[in-house]
C-alpha cells in the first residue's frame, strides 16, 4: 500500500483525514494561490488543489510508493471568490456580505501519485442569519476568522451563524470525507472499515 502525505498546513484537514481513520504524514507545499484571470471559482479550487497534490509529490526524495492529497476550499458568493482576509476590515466586510443570505463552498480534493492526478470539487450552500455589526466585531476578536475562507468556521463559533447547510458539511470544514475516501479507494488506499 502506498503511503498518504498531506499536503496541507490546515489542523482541519489533518483531523478530517484522522476521523476517517486514514494514516498519513503531513507535509507543507506551497503554492502561488492567485487566481487567473476570467478563471471560474471551481477550476480556481481544483487548480490549486492539484497544484498542492503535485507540488507535495515532486518535493519528495522518493515518490515512487506515495499518494499525496491536496486540497482548497473557497467561499463564493455572486461568482466572487471571498478567500482568508487580508485584516480585519476585509473579514468584517465578508462577514457583512455574508450576513442574511446563502452562499456557496467549493471545496476540491486532489490525490497525485507516480502516475495520474485525479481530483473533485464538492459544492455545498450555506446560509447565514442576519448578523449584527456588534456581532461582526466580537468575532473578528474572538481570532476564528482569520485563517478561513470566507471568514468563518463552521466547525468552531461560527456555528451560531448558520441557519442552514445543504450539500457536505465536512466539505465547507475542508475536505468532503465520502468523496475522498471514494478517491482513496481507487488509490487502493483503505479508510477505517478495511483497515485490520
Ligand atoms: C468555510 C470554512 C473554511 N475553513 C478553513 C478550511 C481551510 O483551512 C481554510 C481554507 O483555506 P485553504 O486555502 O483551502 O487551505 P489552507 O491554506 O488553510 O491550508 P492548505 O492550503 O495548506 O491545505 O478555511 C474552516 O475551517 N471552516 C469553514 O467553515
Amino acid at each position: 500500500m502506498a503511503t498518504l502525505y498531506l499536503a496541507s498546513g490546515s489542523p482541519r484537514r489533518r483531523e478530517l483525514l484522522a476521523q476517517i481513520g486514514v494514516p498519513h504524514i503531513t507535509l507543507i507545499a506551497s503554492i502561488d494561490e492567485t487566481a487567473q484571470p476570467g478563471e471560474a471559482a471551481s477550476a480556481y479550487v481544483e487548480r490549486l488543489a492539484r497544484e498542492k497534490a503535485l507540488a507535495g509529490l515532486a518535493s519528495l526524495a522518493e515518490p515512487a510508493d506515495a499518494c499525496v492529497l491536496g486540497a482548497d476550499t473557497a467561499v463564493v458568493l455572486d461568482g466572487r471568490i471571498l478567500g482568508k482576509p487580508a485584516d480585519r476590515d476585509d473579514a468584517l466586510a465578508t462577514l457583512e456580505i455574508l450576513s442574511g443570505r446563502e452562499h456557496e463552498v467549493l471545496t476540491a480534493v486532489a490525490l497525485a501519485d507516480a502516475s495520474r492526478c485525479e481530483s473533485r470539487v464538492v459544492a455545498s450552500r450555506v446560509r447565514f442569519r442576519a448578523i449584527s455589526r456588534a456581532e461582526l466585531e466580537s468575532y473578528w476578536a474572538s481570532g476564528e476568522p482569520a485563517d478561513k475562507a470566507g471568514s468563518y468556521a463552521i466547525q468552531g463559533l461560527g456555528a451560531v451563524f448558520v441557519s442552514r447547510v445543504e450539500g457536505s458539511y465536512s466539505a465547507v470544514v475542508g475536505l468532503p470525507l465520502l468523496e475522498t475516501a471514494e478517491m482513496l479507494a481507487g488509490f487502493g488506499i483503505p479508510c477505517w472499515q478495511h483497515l485490520g
